[in-house]
């Protein structure tokens, strides 16, 4: 049986969807044109701004799950992604949730439109986004990752692969390409704690260069979390956790569904 929590959040979704698309519809309607009066959008989306998000919106009904394994997953990635798929939670027919507390977080590579309430609006306002860690269709050569949720810890943990596009200096990852995985990370685990945020800040220490082609984790965890703010901490490791690559902590604030689509 499904959560009486996410039955009422697929209600307001659901209701979400509505006043997004009523106040889509009254433009187009009015200007037979696809460009949106913003300031009409913005107003419609002001009601919805103490709506509760569902820990994490997306199913995994979307055409491409990016944090399914595929063929350029080295050895190490696949064990990694088996040692932690192997605690997930699984639910049966039934509606019965058996095994352990972990759970795979889909991933899609346009995160507006598979967002609930987000299909119309992305025709629209971002109709040719796609998220920047999911936009380099050859497999293997950007970031390929998955994210897992502990949902008794309210951890997060990263299996990262870094592929050819992501050098800096010879033969290591760029510091950018680092930060960017360590924002999405610690973005995602944020947003499925906290629904709707922006990164505040990101504060980094790169302790030990990743060799590019490697498999490495990243690790988050919460530090703290006070009305809109969510404090987190970050680190990526070497896949046995014994070398410190990478150190952070990233400051997270809640913002209104109508600030992400501004
Ligand atoms: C589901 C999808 C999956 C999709 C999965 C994809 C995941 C990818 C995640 C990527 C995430 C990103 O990169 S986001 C993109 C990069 N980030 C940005 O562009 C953010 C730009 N900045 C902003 O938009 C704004 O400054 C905000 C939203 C962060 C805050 O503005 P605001 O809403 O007006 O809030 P404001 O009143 O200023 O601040 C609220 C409280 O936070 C504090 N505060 C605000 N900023 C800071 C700061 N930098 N450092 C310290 N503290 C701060 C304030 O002092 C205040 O504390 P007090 O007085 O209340 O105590």
């Amino acid at each position: 049986m499904l959560g009486r929590g996410l039955q009422m959040t697929r209600v307001i979704c659901r209701l979400m969807s509505r006043k997004l698309s009523a106040g889509l519809h009254r433009n187009i309607l009015k200007n037979m044109h696809p460009s949106i009066d913003i300031w009409s959008v913005r107003s419609s989306l002001k009601n919805i701004r103490s709506v509760t998000m569902a820990p994490w919106p997306f199913s995994s009904s979307g055409p491409r799950d990016y944090s399914l394994p595929n063929p350029s997953w080295r050895s190490e990635m696949q064990r990694l992604y088996e040692h932690y798929n192997s605690m997930c939670e699984v639910e049966t027919e039934g509606g019965e949730k058996l095994k352990g507390p972990w759970i795979r977080l889909a991933s899609y590579n346009r995160a507006l439109k598979y967002a609930p309430g987000g299909q119309c609006l992305s025709k629209f306002l971002q109709a040719k986004a796609r998220l920047f860690t999911r936009n380099i269709e050859e497999q293997g050569a950007g970031f390929e990752y998955v994210v897992f949720v502990n949902k008794q810890e309210k951890t997060c943990v990263c299996v990262f692969q870094a592929g050819h596009l992501l050098e800096g200096p010879p033969g290591l990852v760029h510091g950018g390409a680092i930060a960017t995985i360590m924002d999405s990370v610690t973005g995602t685990h944020a947003a499925y704690l906290s629904g709707p945020v922006m990164t505040a800040n990101l504060t980094i220490n790169y302790r030990s260069p990743i060799p590019l082609g490697s498999v490495v984790l990243v690790h988050s965890s919460v530090g703290e979390i006070d009305g809109r703010k969510t404090l987190l901490s970050c680190q990526v490791t070497s896949s046995d956790g014994s070398k410190l690559h990478t150190e952070a902590t990233g400051l997270f604030i809640s913002v209104s569904v109508g600030n992400l689509l501004m």
